[in-house]
This record gives C-alpha cells, sequence and structure tokens, in this order.
C-alpha cells in the first residue's frame, strides 16, 4: 500500500483532552499490523513541537513523511519549525486531534476518520498546497495556518485557555461551548481601540475595533466561523474588523454570526480578501495565533499569504 520508508510522528499527547492519545493507539496498532517503519516524538511542553519539526525537517530520509498528531497548537509549531529548517518546503501530514481542529474544518477534512485519513495519507505521491498565513513582527517571523485575532476573539482565547470549565466542558466534546461561555465574559470586560489597516496602498483607520481577525480560513474558536467567504485554497488572507457595539446591535450582530454567516454584511462589520496587509494598534491588547495566545502588546504586523504542501487529501 505504502511506498514510504518511514513516518516520523510528532504526538502532543495533550492535545484534545487525550483524543491525541486514543487515536494513536489507533494509529500504532495498525502501523503495526501492516509493517510501516515508525518513529514517534512526543512533546513534552510548549515549544517542543517547533524544535521537533526542525530537527526532523534537516535530516529527513528520502521517502520518509513527517505526521503531525495534535491539534492546531502543535501543527502550528510543526509548520514554524519546518519553515525555519534548512528544507522549508518539507510536506507535513496531519492527523487532527485537538479539541477545537478549526484547521481541519476549513480545509474540509473535519468528517474523515483518523484511520482513513491515515491511509489516504500513506498512499499519496504528491503533496497539495494549502495557504498559511505570514506574520512579520517587527522582531520575528510567525506563520499560522488558522489565524491571528485581536481584541475580543484574542481574549476569549485567553480566558477559555485559563478556564477550568474548558477541560470540563472538552471532555463533554462541547469545546465550542467553552469558547462561547468565556465570550459571554468578556464581552464586558473588553474595550474598543484604534486600529489602523493599510491594504494596497490606501489606508483605513478604525477607533473603535473590537474584534480583529486576519483569517486563513473561516474558522476560530473550535468551529465559530467569523469569516464564511474566507478560504484556504485562493492565495489570499481575510481580514474582518468588527467595531465595537452593545446592547440589542451586539446580540443581533452575534446570533447572525453563529447562525448564518450574514454579519459580513452588517454596517459594523468590515470585510476585505489580499494577498497582503498590514495591522497596527498603538494599544495592549491580547493577542491569538491559531487559539494560543501572543504576549499582550502593541501589535505592528505585516501579514501576507503563504503556502505549504501537506499530505493531506483535500480539493480546492
Ligand atoms: N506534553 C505536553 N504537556 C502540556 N502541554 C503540551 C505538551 N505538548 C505540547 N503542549 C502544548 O499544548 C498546547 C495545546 O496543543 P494543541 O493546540 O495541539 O491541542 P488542543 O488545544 O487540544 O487543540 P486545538 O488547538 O485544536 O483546540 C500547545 O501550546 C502545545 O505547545
Amino acid at each position: 500500500m505504502t511506498k514510504i520508508s518511514k513516518l516520523e510522528i510528532i504526538l502532543n499527547r495533550r492535545a484534545g483532552n487525550g483524543e491525541s492519545l486514543r487515536i494513536w493507539k489507533t494509529i500504532k496498532h495498525f502501523l503495526k499490523q501492516n509493517n510501516i517503519d515508525f518513529q514517534i516524538h512526543t512533546t513534552q511542553k510548549n515549544g517542543d513541537g517547533i524544535r521537533i519539526a526542525k530537527e526532523l525537517a534537516d535530516n529527513l530520509e528520502p521517502n520518509a513523511k513527517i505526521l503531525v498528531l495534535g491539534g492546531d497548537g502543535t501543527l502550528n509549531q510543526s509548520v514554524n519549525g519546518v519553515k525555519n529548517s534548512k528544507n522549508p518546503n518539507t510536506p507535513l501530514a496531519y492527523i487532527p486531534a485537538g479539541s477545537g481542529n478549526d484547521f481541519s474544518r476549513g480545509i474540509k477534512l473535519h468528517h474523515v476518520k483518523p484511520l482513513i485519513l491515515l491511509q489516504n495519507i500513506l498512499s499519496m505521491k504528491t503533496p497539495r498546497p494549502i495557504d498559511i498565513g505570514k506574520a512579520i513582527f517587527p522582531e520575528q517571523t510567525k506563520y499560522f495556518v488558522n489565524n491571528i485575532g485581536i481584541g475580543l476573539d484574542a481574549n476569549t482565547v485567553y480566558t477559555t485557555n485559563h478556564s477550568k470549565r474548558k477541560d470540563f466542558l472538552n471532555k463533554m466534546k462541547l469545546g465550542t461551548l467553552a469558547y462561547v461561555s468565556s465570550l459571554v465574559k468578556v464581552i464586558k470586560e473588553q474595550e474598543a481601540f484604534p486600529l489602523t489597516v493599510t491594504t494596497d496602498g490606501s489606508i483605513k483607520k478604525f477607533d473603535q475595533a473590537y474584534i480583529v481577525s486576519a483569517t486563513n480560513h473561516p474558522y476560530f474558536g473550535g468551529g465559530v466561523a467569523i469569516d464564511p467567504l474566507a478560504t484556504p485554497f485562493d492565495d489570499k488572507l481575510d481580514l474582518v474588523v468588527v467595531n465595537k457595539i452593545t446592547g440589542m446591535t451586539f446580540i443581533k450582530l452575534f446570533s447572525k454570526l453563529l447562525t448564518n454567516g450574514s454579519h459580513l454584511q452588517d454596517e459594523n462589520v468590515w470585510h476585505t480578501q489580499a494577498k497582503s496587509f498590514t495591522l497596527s494598534s498603538l494599544h495592549d491588547e491580547y493577542g491569538q495565533m491559531d487559539g494560543e495566545e501572543l504576549t499582550p502588546q502593541e501589535f505592528e504586523i505585516n501579514f501576507e499569504v503563504s503556502s505549504h504542501p501537506f499530505w493531506l487529501p483535500v480539493e480546492k
């Protein structure tokens, strides 16, 4: 079935509150039964995914494939590790095993069973290019697979990650509810902030920005479609800016967001698609990248669409 010599597996055992370990047991059984050579590389802490992926990409045997088993955070780290290696175009295979799994939802892989996906990955001869985002900060460059958010969305990620309810609700397979319940909590706390967007030479200023999402595909927060028009196959990034609104106006907008995606047409929402744009906010704000917290800071980010080859059976 397979022409590969070896699978180098990056495993985050903590991803998905144990879901990754359950999937790993099934996969290990399959690999052993089919005499497929593999080596497991387990992350122990934040940042290990970057280091391991870089080392693997630096030294990968011909015909070996790197397989990432974890959530969006582990995939983000693996992409960044590979991009910083001597072989930045080393393809990555991915089996989603996190709690949010927004990347797999965004590329429409969400309902594929892990063993079916594994067999597809093993039989692929050519990797598929999928858009990713490149964020150039003043002192470093980061790649993201889902989105970078500033403001309410990021504050919500921070609050969810620090909430005891997250583990409980994830165990109940209610990860989206954990996100939404944190969102309800931070709606009152999050203040509006000034934002400048530069795209294609034109400047747009917002005095009352509240949710800012530079996104590669529709989803954040474990399935909330902040940008139903975004696709990771158009060689563009999307940007959504929502102005601070309160009361019934917010509730109406929020229900559009959660139901039919018509929030993009709302007068309080601004949306664009471009190959590159710059965001600048001279105001300390929460930030998130692929569901992981960024240190609260004044943001000055140049965004560019980029691409990475993936061993993933996806179509445009
Ligand atoms: N052994 C470990 N113990 C604790 N944390 C780890 C370990 N290995 C990796 N991590 C960290 O766990 C965090 C969460 O990982 P990941 O995003 O893959 O899972 P998730 O949060 O369940 O999924 P998703 O992002 O899709 O919701 C990442 O920041 C990663 O660096």
